[in-house]
């Protein structure tokens, strides 16, 4: 079975990813993949240097995160204009990892993708498991772990789809808002009643 793992940023996502590392599941990370496609000397990172210019890219010659997202969250068609020329490589370094561990023998393969309702990639998985938190919770965990203001906070939140249309288009939804024993309790239930 292939699982859509999603939610929206900072709801959880690797919290619950690294749970089902631990129970053994393979996993197959698009953040991972957005960094591993940008890499120096990559076509991806040239085409993004043509649009964007020398200010998103570091000394050593690797994207500047910072930067770019300083440029890309609480800009539609910035975030837009990245989209289009990231994603396409990460969709196909998506399949070629999912591919690979059902030909290694994988029964379940987990896909992490922060987008897949953003950008419609729903007939990628067969069942979707959204981590959800409460707006409060997630500003305060993004502002903690990102060192971010609330501003900046709030224009990464509202780059996404709103945690209600995510939840509605769920299979099942894992709450968070609690502590990681009660999140894993809900995970473990989940997988029991999938039989994975
Ligand atoms: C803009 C970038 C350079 C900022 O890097 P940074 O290290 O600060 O953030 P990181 O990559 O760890 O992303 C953190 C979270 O931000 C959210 N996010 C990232 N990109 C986007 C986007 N284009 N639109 C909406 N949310 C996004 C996701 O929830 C993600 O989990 C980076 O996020 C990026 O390259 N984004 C485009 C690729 C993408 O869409 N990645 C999401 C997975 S498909
Ligand atoms: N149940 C929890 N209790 C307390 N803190 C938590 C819990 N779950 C996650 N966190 C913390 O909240 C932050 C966001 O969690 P995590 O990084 O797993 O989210 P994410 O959905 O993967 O984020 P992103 O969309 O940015 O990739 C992290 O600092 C994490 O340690």
């Amino acid at each position: 079975m292939i699982i859509g793992l999603t939610g929206s940023i900072a709801s959880g996502k690797s919290t619950v990813a690294n749970l089902l590392k631990d129970r053994g599941y393979p996993i197959v990370d698009a953040d991972e993949i957005a960094r591993l496609v940008v890499e120096p000397g990559s076509p991806v990172l040239h085409e993004i240097e043509t649009v964007f210019g020398a200010e998103v890219i570091c000394d050593d010659g690797s994207l500047n995160r910072a930067a770019m997202g300083r440029l890309v969250f609480g800009d539609d068609k910035k975030r837009e204009q990245l989209n289009a020329i990231i994603h396409p490589a990460i969709r196909k370094e998506l399949i070629l990892q999912k591919e690979s561990h059902l030909a290694a023998g994988a029964k379940t393969v987990i896909l992490d993708i922060p987008l897949l309702f953003e950008n419609k990639l729903h007939d990628y998985v067969e069942k979707i498991l959204v981590v959800s938190v409460t707006p409060e919770v997630q500003k305060e965990r993004l502002m903690s772990r990102n060192q971010l203001s609330e501003s900046e906070a709030d224009s990464r939140i509202a780059s996404q789809l709103p945690m209600d249309i995510k939840e509605q288009g769920a299979d099942a939804v894992i709450d968070n808002n609690g502590d990681l024993a009660e999140t894993e309790r809900q995970l473990d239930d989940v997988l029991q009643k999938w039989l994975v």
